[in-house]
């Protein structure tokens, strides 16, 4: 059964392409029968095939946000100098995902997708579909920082930059829990029907309280109380109080989405771990890494803090820790803040312009 949802759809999202890798293997055991990623390029791959960036997505993202707020002319993601490929991950809405599949895999059915597993589909479209056997940089935020931290370990001749931006190369214990209440939230109301709703909108209701967690750990502290709420401009949305900024931007967004697409990103989020490309050693799997990395954390960020990311960075040969600060906790991320999106540019910008 496949679900029509609004959210999901390029008049919503903008444009993609779909791109068929047909059956795929999953690490879990499963299998996609007909795997379709969602990709969106920007600018042109050049003759020697070497000024390609990927970008995976975040937990409930696609390649909008990087779209809207990240690429550009005179950007450090500039379409006019790169060949710049964001990869919607498996299971994001997208991508093939438990909602808009048929047959054996769809809704409660959908297997388990690891990091790994969107890792491997990517390099085998950069390989198949554009003939990339190299990337100038690999760069990811949260979930997409997870995906990149396993691109460097797991194929560390095919990255020659790195920046994992608010997100740790092995997922921990705190940040595990957080996921869970998350996924909980969702899985708790009886309109989720044990993933075989008939609409997303039958678990409104979980689909809030998802929503309302991650206002209490998505933003910051600060955030919440300088009210720097109150000055994000949004098109045709406004709110006067916390409770209606809350509501009409956060709720507005996650009551959009698809249940069982939140929950298999979750499941995806809570194991992301690149120790598993080394049985469990993640000082060795850090040392497997020959990129130029730049990890960098947001100073605020509550569930993946910069001793996390510090902590990963001592591990990593060739790598600097470059802070980003932004008001906003985690969800700098959407770029509300130009100072935040001037500090990333410039570290994209001096990261890109490095020898390797
Ligand atoms: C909002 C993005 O968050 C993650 C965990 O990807």
């Amino acid at each position: 059964m496949v679900l029509q949802n609004p959210f999901y759809t390029p008049e919503v999202q903008g444009a993609y392409e779909l791109h068929s890798l047909g059956r795929f293997e999953l690490e879990e055991g499963g299998v996609i029968p007909d795997l379709q990623l969602a990709v969106a390029t920007y600018g042109q791959l050049n003759e020697a095939k070497d000024n390609a960036i990927l970008i995976p997505t975040w937990f409930s993202g696609t390649h909008q946000t990087w779209e809207q707020v990240y690429i550009g002319s005179g950007r450090a993601l500039d379409p006019e100098k790169y060949f710049i490929v964001v990869i919607n991950q498996i299971g994001n809405g997208l991508s093939t995902s438990p909602h808009n599949t048929d047959g054996e895999i769809a809704m409660s059915r959908f297997p388990h997708v690891r990091i790994g597993d969107d890792v491997r589909a990517q390099e085998q479209l950069l390989r198949e579909v554009f003939g990339i056997e190299q990337l100038a940089l690999v760069v990811g935020g949260s979930m997409g920082a997870q995906q990149t931290w396993e691109w460097a370990v797991r194929f560390p001749d095919k990255v020659l930059r790195a920046a994992p931006v608010a997100g740790t190369a092995q997922n921990t214990p705190h940040d595990f829990l957080f996921t869970k209440t998350l996924m909980d939230a969702i899985t708790s109301d009886p309109g989720w029907n044990g993933g075989e709703y008939a609409d997303h909108a039958d678990v409104l209701a979980g689909l809030t309280r998802h929503a309302d967690i991650w206002a209490v750990l998505g933003l910051s502290t600060e955030f919440w109380k300088t009210e720097f709420w109150r000055n994000i401009e949004l098109p045709d949305v406004t709110w006067d109080t916390f409770e209606e900024f809350s509501e009409r931007f956060l709720s507005a967004v996650f009551t959009a989405m698809d249940p069982n697409a939140l929950l298999a990103m979750g499941w995806k989020w809570q194991r992301g771990d690149v120790a598993r490309n080394t049985d469990g050693d993640l000082v060795a799997a850090l040392g497997r890494v020959t990129a130029k990395v730049f990890v960098m954390p947001h100073d605020e960020d509550m569930f993946f803090p910069v001793r996390d990311a510090e902590a990963e960075q001592k591990l990593t040969p060739n790598s600097e820790l470059r802070v980003l600060h932004t008001i906003a906790g985690h969800f700098g991320l959407f770029g509300f803040e130009e100072s935040y999106l001037a500090e990333v540019d410039d570290n994209l910008k001096e990261l890109l312009a490095s020898e390797v």
